[in-house]
């Protein structure tokens, strides 16, 4: 009875895991056996945290000690919840939610203190956040508002799965130990989120363009997407994906110092998409219209080109170029994209 059990908790992680990200999952299943299992457990956890947080259904009150005990919640067995609104299949996860806690309590305790401690950190800052928006206060208003939320939310994942690659002794380097450029790595994902997802998320009431920037532009985010702003729109956009590509060279860095395939892979491919996808939005009109996403072809194609770092490189030099030709002398940030490309076109 109890080996059938096993097969079927851990075969219904690989099934939620697929469940609840599309592409990634594969990626994810292509790690060696050391980090496979860790690092889809990971995952799994930060995707429960995050259905919590985006639940717009669960008042403050619930919300709040649901996010800031998450770390000791993982280690409840049997513990499950059935409270959650909106997103049917992140909803099935947290009902269901027993069965990572079940695999989870049997990894290596060297991967339950990284999750847990990672777990306890996004946690509460999803929760300090959380507050802000309640109080409904713009949480995000100077850049280093900007680069903290995103430190809570993505870099912090950058940070636990670098922390879990050493951990399996599969990477040593030195400079995945940095955690400023392990940080970086979820710092540049997260922002390219928050650019493309503009639209989607101003309909939600959440908006998580820093006041430092949209201020520039207009007086408030919402005017940003209105007819006869769009000057104004586009300029915008520029100053995000500046304040973005910013972390394109310490990611390319930290890329260069990895030595195990399955992880190169791993983490190369989400970098590769973010820099495609930051291409397409620059200067494009259509993300205060819809989800601007990369084709299907594209992103195949962008996985091939996955494999090592001079192949990485070239596409990263690409779409600078890319990026370069599509640069305004107009855009008020024309100058300062042109001086970033040039970093990373010297990187490369
Ligand atoms: C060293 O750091 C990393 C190395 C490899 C991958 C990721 C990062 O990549 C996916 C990639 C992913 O999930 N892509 C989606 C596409 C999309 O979200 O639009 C997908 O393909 O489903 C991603 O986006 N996030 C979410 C955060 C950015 C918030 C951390 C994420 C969430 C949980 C985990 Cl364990 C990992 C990641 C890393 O994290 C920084």
């Amino acid at each position: 009875k109890k080996i059938k059990s096993d097969r079927s908790t851990k075969t219904r992680c690989y099934e939620f895991l697929n469940m609840t990200s599309r592409s990634f999952a594969a990626v994810i299943q292509n790690l060696d056996d050391e980090l496979r299992d860790v690092v889809c457990l990971f995952y799994l956890i930060l995707r429960g945290l995050d259905t919590i947080e985006d639940d717009m259904t669960l008042s403050i009150e619930k919300k709040d000690p649901l996010l800031r005990d998450f770390y000791n919640i993982i280690r409840v067995e049997g513990w499950r919840f059935e409270e959650s609104g909106d997103q049917e299949k992140d909803r099935q996860l947290l009902v269901e939610f027993y069965v990572v806690i079940d695999e989870f309590l049997k990894l290596d305790e060297k991967y339950q203190k990284v999750i847990t401690d990672i777990c306890k950190k996004v946690g509460n800052g999803m929760a300090d956040y959380a507050t802000d928006a309640a109080l409904n206060t713009y949480g995000i208003i100077s850049l280093g508002d900007f680069d903290k939320y995103c430190h809570y939310v993505a870099g912090l994942v950058g940070i636990g799965l670098t922390n879990l690659f050493i951990a399996s002794g599969l990477e040593a380097e030195i400079a995945t130990r940095d955690e400023a450029i392990a940080n970086s790595m979820g710092l540049f994902l997260q922002k390219v989120n928050i650019t493309r997802d503009y639209l989607e998320d101003i309909s939600h009431g959440r908006c998580y363009w820093p006041k430092a920037i949209w201020s520039q532009y207009a007086s408030n985010l919402y005017e940003l997407k209105n007819p006869g702003n769009e000057t104004e729109a586009i300029n915008c956009l520029s100053a995000m994906l500046l304040n973005t590509l910013q972390h394109v060279t310490q990611n390319l860095t930290y890329m260069n110092s990895l030595r195990n395939q399955s992880i190169f892979e791993f983490c190369a491919i989400p970098q590769v998409m973010a820099i495609a996808t930051l291409a397409l939005l620059f200067r494009n009109y259509d993300v205060y219209r819809k989800v601007v996403k990369i084709r299907k072809g594209q992103t195949l194609a962008l996985i091939k080109q996955s494999k090592n770092i001079y192949q990485v490189a070239a596409v990263f030099r690409y779409y600078t170029q890319q990026i370069m030709k599509k640069n305004d002398a107009r855009d008020p940030n024309f100058l300062k994209i042109s001086i970033v490309c040039g970093q990373i076109e010297q990187w490369c």
